[in-house]
């Protein structure tokens, strides 16, 4: 799929904007703080409902306006596909086909990105909570099973949290309610994490194929998912993992019910990546951890195609300068053809501009496109 043509009204610094992109390699050059991220910013969030860098919505509206909209065309398998979302101080409302969508997830998954940053480091290096945003997010837009058992889970565990800390304070004293949601948090628990089992291992394999062509095949790189529940029950059947997790509630409910919250689930997991059987986190060189973040970044595109039949868009912000050539040389070789690509860089001269073929350049001054 592409993004064939982009308006953007009152968003951040671009008060009017309409542009056609190229199937190709798109690239937004201009000077610090003009609006190269912005317009990347705008592409993600008529795919993804969001921003990648903000979860306040209303910083993304025009100083001075009450409301932003961001509409676009995008080439799919089937056909034109025209989208568009309005944020305005009141919440959000997006169209498919021009069509109201009653919620923000039916609208999720008709325009699939990838988006890479400076920052996606921290999927490897930072908190676990960093690496489960990834994989909600990742996995969310390219699934829309795990989108909605997900949002089932975040609910019930919204209650069980609220109930276990009546429950603490003696607000409360229902212990078969507890069950109750406890069974309920069980079964959407063990569908989200046969879900990201699954599409981790399928993620996996990607990521370690991209790995050892970066790498000239020096490195191995396997994940390792760490979730409540041994390796055997995870590798089992939902209904054995489902069995498992209501045991650990059982086993648990006097400690959670003094700690008033939910100690197990999904919302605790981790996933660790290792280099040649090393932890990439703990023992990795700061370039093994960036070609690590690389590497699942691109094994993304694969697992999209895989999932949805069709080819994401990349973003790529402001990240050529920080990879050496090789790296580089990866990135924009391995999907040319096959995947529209969007980047932002201070300068041309960031570009290894040999291995591109015809890109179509955008020069950026303060929210305006420049011939
Ligand atoms: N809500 C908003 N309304 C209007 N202008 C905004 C808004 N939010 C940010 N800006 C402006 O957008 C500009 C920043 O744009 P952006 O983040 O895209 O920079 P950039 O071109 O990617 O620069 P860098 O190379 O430094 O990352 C700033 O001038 C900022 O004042």
């Amino acid at each position: 799929m592409y993004l064939a043509h982009l308006e953007l009204t009152h968003f951040r610094n671009y008060d009017a904007l309409a542009l056609d992109f190229d199937k190709g390699i798109n690239i937004f050059i201009g000077a610090n703080a003009q609006g190269k991220t912005n317009l990347l910013e705008a592409i993600y969030a008529l795919a993804l409902t969001r921003s990648h860098r903000t979860s306040n919505d209303k910083a993304l509206i025009g100083w001075h306006q009450d409301f932003a909209r961001l509409s676009g065309d995008v080439i799919r398998r089937t056909g034109k596909l025209p989208l568009e979302l309005i944020i305005s101080k009141q919440g959000k409302r997006a169209k498919v086909n021009h069509l109201e969508q009653s919620k923000l997830s039916a609208y999720l998954g008709h325009f699939n990105v990838v988006l890479f940053a400076p920052e996606d480091l921290e999927i490897v290096k930072g908190a676990p909570t960093n690496r489960r945003h990834f994989i909600d997010m990742e996995f969310g837009q390219m699934n829309a099973n795990y989108l909605s058992n997900l949002s089932q889970f975040k609910l019930v565990l919204k209650q069980r949290n609220a109930y276990l800390r009546k429950l603490k304070y003696k607000e409360a004293n229902d212990l078969v309610y507890l069950e109750v949601l406890s069974d309920q948090l069980a079964a959407f628990g063990a569908k989200v994490i046969h879900l990201r089992y699954d599409l981790l291992a399928q993620m996996a394999k990607f990521a370690a194929v991209i790995h050892g062509e970066i790498t000239n095949q020096r490195e191995v790189l396997t994940f390792k998912y760490q979730t409540l529940v041994a390796p055997k029950i995870l590798a089992g059947s939902e209904e054995q993992l489902y069995q498992a997790i209501k045991g650990i509630y059982q086993d648990n409910q006097k400690r959670e019910v003094e700690q008033g919250t939910t100690l197990f689930g999904p919302h605790r997991d981790d996933v660790a990546f290792f280099v040649n059987d090393q932890n990439v986190q703990s023992f990795g060189s700061q370039g093994q951890q960036r070609t690590t973040a690389l590497s699942v970044k691109l094994a993304e595109i694969d697992l999209i195609q895989a999932q949805t039949g069709e080819y994401p868009v990349l973003l790529l912000d402001d990240v050529l300068s920080e990879l050496d050539d090789v790296r580089q040389t990866h990135l924009l070789k391995a999907f040319q053809d096959k995947v529209q690509t969007f980047l932002t860089t201070t300068s041309i001269d960031n570009v290894k501009q040999d291995i591109i073929k015809a890109p179509k350049i955008f020069n950026i001054e303060n929210g305006q496109i420049k011939a």
